[in-house]
């Protein structure tokens, strides 16, 4: 047995997967050895998902069927939409309300509740749209809309939270940042569904747990942090390279940068930006897009780029998400959204040749110690 640590597991093997590859020294990302930048343009989040589960784009009419089925799984059980109306009047956590609301789908499963995981992750993935927008209504004081089968997953989630059919740009715009943000390789919150499936537990746990691990600054919690940071500059009334050399000086991090495995600009960062000038060009409102380009081109400037710290997926998401007039605090629970797919994939795969994620830490406690009786301390 090797004694070498490896902190945060770094460059650690312990799966083999055929879902998803990210080559951090290029910046290039593939489902399946499909470019993510040919996915995000050319095929749908259903489409995706198909891809990932099933090994394979659909034809028309597997992505018909695919696509109804997923739709007929949409509705969310009474009791839990009232669980969810509770906690989105107990305050402003949709991250946490997605987290328990999950967990709580598992005891109202119905008859996608038969152990599978593919079928039980499909219902789990078609049933997040529908809590989260019943989150954002309950706390706009407004009824939850119910899912149109009509619509596409990205169009359906816009519906139910506004109450309007959107727009084909916002649609398209939405799929296609589900698309980018559905799989990544064993990123921290898919390696926790993998620990947690590793046992045999139910997939809503693994979604559960993945959920929980998303949600972190470090991770899918970044996006959020990126527009709070863009707020902040603007609330400072400074220019924004002004202003990030400022938080360098303080010694803090840019939220949105760095990367465990890309060593250059992320591919999906690039695809965003280039989504949000478009959307800054029809709209004519370029703030965001000014603030963070300029961030971008300082931190360049200042080697942080060279030295492999560049922008993530994070950095430009919520810019978009923004222009489309979603809340900041959406930001997070729709990577989940999105992200279930990747957890669902990679447990099914896993479980098909499953051994037990257990590893060791080296123990570094004293060899012994005395034990003395509590009445004796
Ligand atoms: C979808 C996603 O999960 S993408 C990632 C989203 N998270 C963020 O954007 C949060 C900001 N980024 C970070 O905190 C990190 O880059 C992480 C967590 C993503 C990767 O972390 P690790 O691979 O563990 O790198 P680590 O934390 O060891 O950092 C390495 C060095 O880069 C520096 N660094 C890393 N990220 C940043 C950053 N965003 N801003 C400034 N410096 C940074 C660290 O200070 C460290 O410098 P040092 O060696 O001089 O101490
Ligand atoms: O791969 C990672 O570590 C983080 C990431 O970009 C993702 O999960 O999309």
């Amino acid at each position: 047995m090797s004694n070498e640590l490896k902190r945060g597991l770094e460059g650690v093997l312990v799966a083999e997967s055929e879902l998803s590859h990210v080559d951090g020294e290029v910046g290039r990302l593939v489902y399946r050895g499909h470019d993510i930048e040919e996915l995000a343009r050319g095929a749908s989040y259903e489409e995706v998902l198909h891809l990932l589960w099933h090994g394979s784009l659909p034809t028309p009419a597997e992505l018909e069927e695919f696509g109804a089925e997923l739709a007929a799984e949409r509705a969310v059980d009474d009791e839990v939409l009232a669980t969810v109306r509770t906690l989105a009047n107990a305050g402003d956590r949709p991250m946490a309300a997605l987290r328990t609301a999950v967990s709580m789908l598992s005891a109202y499963d119905g008859e996608s509740g038969d152990g599978d995981v593919l079928t039980e992750g499909a219902a789990i993935t078609a049933k997040i749209p529908t809590i989260l927008a019943a989150f954002e209504r309950a706390r706009q004081g407004e009824d939850p809309v119910a899912p149109d089968p009509e619509l596409s997953h990205a169009g359906n989630f816009l519906y139910m939270l506004t109450g309007t059919e959107p727009d084909d740009v916002s649609e398209e715009t939405f799929d296609m940042a589900l698309t980018l943000h559905a799989d990544h390789g064993l990123n921290a919150s898919t390696f926790t569904a993998l620990v947690i499936g590793s046992t045999m537990a139910d997939v809503y746990s693994s979604v559960t747990g993945g959920i929980g691990a998303l949600s972190g600054s470090l991770h899918g919690g970044a996006n959020q942090d990126v527009m709070e940071m863009l707020r902040e500059v603007d609330d400072s009334g400074k220019d924004p390279a002004e202003w990030a050399a400022e938080a360098r000086d303080e010694g803090r991090r840019i939220p949105g940068f760095g990367h465990r495995v890309y060593k250059v600009k992320d591919p999906r960062a690039n695809i965003l930006e280039e989504k949000l000038r478009d959307l800054a060009d029809s709209s004519g409102d370029r703030k965001w897009l000014e603030y963070t380009t300029a961030i971008e081109s300082y931190l360049e400037e200042e080697g942080l780029v060279e030295k492999g710290i560049a922008p993530n997926v994070d950095f430009y998401s919520g810019s978009v998400y923004d222009a489309m007039g979603i809340p900041m605090d959406l930001y997070t629970p729709i990577f989940a959204m999105s992200r279930v797919g990747g957890w669902v994939a990679h447990v099914h795969e896993y479980q098909a040749d499953n051994r037990l994620i257990r590893p060791r830490a080296r123990y570094t406690g004293p060899e012994t110690a005395e034990f003395v009786p509590l009445e004796e301390r």
